[in-house]
């Protein structure tokens, strides 16, 4: 595949008709993980961007980003690189930070990466900054995670908020990880709109044999799209984002776009959704 797909922008009336295939390759990103690979999607919504960059033996330098007409990754952006594999390293200016499995950094504006170790498994996003926030490692033990417990047993989660605004500042990108509790399946219930941002879910830990079923669309329009391992999906400003898991799994989430007020969001009643 081209290393940076482009993702361009889409209207509610997107999905009206659509097959499987097209609701597929307009909002779902497949194939972002390849050892000794930068793959990855620059999606026109809030030019939000999502890559993924495995190590191999040697430190892998993010290319192949020419579709953004600069010099470096991050020269007018900053990013949010998690670690979903084994222990690895971003190495930032020359810089070797050490990530585990859920650990994540920020790279403010303007600093030049690759990243290290063979075995681990780096999901990497960014947005447009105005100005350059400090690096920093955010490490998931260090985390306090929102409980979200549903007596009913389906929805029970964590939900680790790692760069959200809520503490250390950071220009437009908010992203954290959410957790199944075992014997859940739902995420992101009750589902929700963010008005003024788009989102974009990362499904990990799925078993190969697993499916995470996204929906998505506006609450009254909505559509599904079966996830695998390792596979992002679109949510822009007027999709829901929700899913039922056949298996446990966790996802990564991020935003971009008007501000980074974690609750700016707009809830919709499951009663409501058709
Ligand atoms: O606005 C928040 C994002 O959609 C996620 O943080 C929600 C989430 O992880 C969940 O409820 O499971």
């Amino acid at each position: 595949m081209q290393r940076i797909t482009t993702r361009y922008s889409s209207s509610p009336r997107h999905v009206d008709g659509a097959t499987t295939d097209e609701l597929r390759s307009q909002f779902l990103i497949e194939s972002l993980f390849a050892e000794g690979e930068f793959r990855g999607s620059y999606i026109h919504d809030d030019r939000m961007l999502v890559a993924g960059a495995v190590p191999g033996d040697d430190d892998l330098v993010p290319s192949g980003f020419e579709v953004l007409g600069t010099e470096s990754l991050l020269e007018h952006r900053e990013a949010g690189i998690i670690n979903l594999g084994g222990p690895g390293s971003v190495v930032v200016d020359g810089t070797a930070h050490d990530l585990d499995n859920f650990d994540t950094i920020y790279v403010g504006r303007g600093s030049e990466i690759a990243v290290r170790g063979k075995g681990a498994r780096f999901y990497l996003v960014s947005a447009l900054a105005h100005t350059t926030y400090p690096t920093r490692v955010i490490l998931r033990s260090e985390v306090e995670p929102v409980v979200i417990s549903d007596d009913r047993g389906a929805g029970a989660r964590r939900l680790y908020r790692v760069i959200w605004g809520g503490g250390e500042p950071t220009c437009q990108l908010q992203m954290g990880f959410t957790v199944l509790e075992p014997h859940s399946v739902w995420n992101t219930l009750p589902p929700h709109l963010h008005p003024r941002r788009t989102e974009v879910y990362l499904y990990t830990d799925v078993p190969a044999d697993a499916r995470v079923m996204h929906f998505m669309g506006e609450p009254s329009n909505t559509r599904h799209l079966v996830v695998a391992d390792g596979e992002a999906v679109i949510a822009p400003a007027w999709s829901i984002h929700m899913g039922a898991g056949t298996a446990p799994y966790s996802f990564v989430w991020a935003m971009a776009g008007e501000n980074t007020d974690y609750g700016d969001t707009s809830g919709v009643p499951v009663t409501e959704l058709r």
